[in-house]
């Protein structure tokens, strides 16, 4: 395990919790995750998750079907939340600890989230899902989590996706992008590399939170790229 990760945020995409099915929530796929995340805790790292919605709503999509835009957004963040509960779940049946925090209260679903609160439960070797991004419109759950990730000072952003690193080009669409073992955030923001969006890498790049974007599909990824293995993709 690196010594410098005491502390980690870790992003998972809403769509992945779908696993390929592109709606919903998949119990084979969630469960994969929880016990990934149950044995890196184990290890002794404090861990805040942030965890997507797309698998549920997306904003823009919901705008693009004629929805109004921050109703839509407000749909997403909730999709965040359901998530949230379900990964939670997931993780106390398998009997590792975890509590939800939400940007907007919304006791007794989740706890309000405070820098302080997630702090104490991590400290308690809980797991801090944060939900509910960051409870504005016009934002995404990658913002939402490199802020939550600056907040609660983490080392650093595990960015888990289903692609296995930043590439010249988005790998799915384009067959011929090559991917960088390690790339700067200067970069990945003048070549509008869309791993993430700009918000999130700008935020990252001002406040100095390196992430490794890696493919947290598969299972035992999490814990490798913990224990240094260079299966991602370093943004610094
Ligand atoms: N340059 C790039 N390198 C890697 N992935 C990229 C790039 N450009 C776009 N992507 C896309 O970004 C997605 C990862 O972002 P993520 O937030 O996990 O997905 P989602 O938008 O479904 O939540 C990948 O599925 C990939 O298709
Ligand atoms: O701070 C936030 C975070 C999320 N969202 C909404 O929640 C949706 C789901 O989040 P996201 O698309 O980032 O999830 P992912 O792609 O990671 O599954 C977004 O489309 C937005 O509509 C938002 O409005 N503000």
């Amino acid at each position: 395990m690196r010594a410098e990760y005491k502390r980690i945020l870790l992003k998972l995409s809403g769509e992945s919790l779908a696993a390929g099915q592109g709606q919903g929530i998949d119990t084979q796929r969630l469960n994969e995750y929880a016990a990934q995340i149950k044995a890196v805790r184990e290890s002794g790292v404090e861990i805040a998750i942030v965890i997507g919605g797309g698998n549920i709503f997306r904003g823009l999509s919901g705008a693009s079907r004629g929805f109004d835009r921050v109703k839509g957004d407000q749909m997403g963040m909730l999709a965040t939340v359901i998530n949230s509960l379900a990964l939670s779940s997931a993780l106390e049946a398998v009997g590792q600890k975890a509590r939800v925090f939400t940007a907007i209260n919304m006791f007794p679903i989740g706890e309000h989230y405070s820098k302080w609160r997630a702090i104490e439960a991590m400290g308690r070797g809980e797991i801090a899902i944060i939900s509910g991004g960051t409870g504005n419109p016009f934002f995404t759950t990658d913002t939402g989590s490199a802020l939550r990730g600056i907040e609660v000072e983490a080392q650093v952003m595990l960015k888990g996706t289903r692609v296995d690193g930043v590439y010249t080009a988005d790998p799915e669409k384009d067959p011929a992008a090559t991917k960088f073992s390690e790339i700067t955030y200067g970069e990945v923001l003048s070549r509008g590399l869309k791993v993430m969006d700009l918000t999130a890498t700008a935020l990252c790049k001002e406040n100095g939170l390196p992430i490794i974007v890696f493919d947290m599909d598969t299972p035992g990824n999490l814990q490798r790229v913990l224990q240094g293995e260079p299966i991602g993709t370093l943004v610094y």
